[in-house]
């Protein structure tokens, strides 16, 4: 007999939306960090999504990955949350929420803060100590964007493709 009361243990918002940047993450060609972003409305509909990568026409087997030296993969890769923020063509962002796998730094901030975006949901901060996300929290906070760190909650989801 099929069961006639709802589910209990579908994903939560929050599980749901980082769950999607952390599978944005996935598409990332940088050996070293991996970062995604989801751009969500106040209404809970995902409106945006990004990774970290190399701009349209710059191709990944061309530009450099490498963190050191004269030419370095600094100059040319595009961070998740800008992507995000471009990537979304449908007008204005305001009061939107942003997911992200990686606290966003200084430049992230300052189009998170100019395009309306009110709150960043963010899981690792393994940068805090760099003046990049010191600046950046520094913006934010006088900006009014609010900040908060996802709360992992241990679930597994595995995906079969
Ligand atoms: N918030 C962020 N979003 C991002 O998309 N990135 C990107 C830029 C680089 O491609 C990579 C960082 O490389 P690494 O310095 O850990 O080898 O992640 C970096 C940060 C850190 O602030
Ligand atoms: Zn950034």
């Amino acid at each position: 007999m099929s069961q006639t009361t709802k589910r209990l243990d579908a994903i939560s918002w929050d599980e749901y939306f980082m769950g999607v940047a952390m599978l944005s993450a996935l598409r990332s060609k940088d050996p070293n960090t991996q970062v995604g972003a989801c751009i969500v409305s106040s209404d809970n509909k995902i409106l945006s999504m990004g990774y970290n990568g190399f701009p349209l026409g710059c191709s990944d087997d061309e530009y450099p990955w490498n963190r050191e030296g004269e030419d370095n993969k600094y100059f040319y890769s595009t961070h998740s949350e800008l992507n995000a923020i471009l990537n979304y063509r449908g007008g204005s962002l305001e009061g939107a929420k942003i997911y992200v796998t990686l606290f966003p730094c200084n430049e992230c901030a300052k189009a998170i803060i100019q395009s309306g975006i009110k709150e960043i949901i963010y899981d690792d901060d393994k940068y805090k100590h760099t003046q990049t996300v010191i600046a950046s929290k520094r913006m934010l906070k006088s900006a009014g964007v609010k900040t908060r760190r996802y709360r992992r909650t241990g679930r597994n989801v595995e995906v079969h493709m």
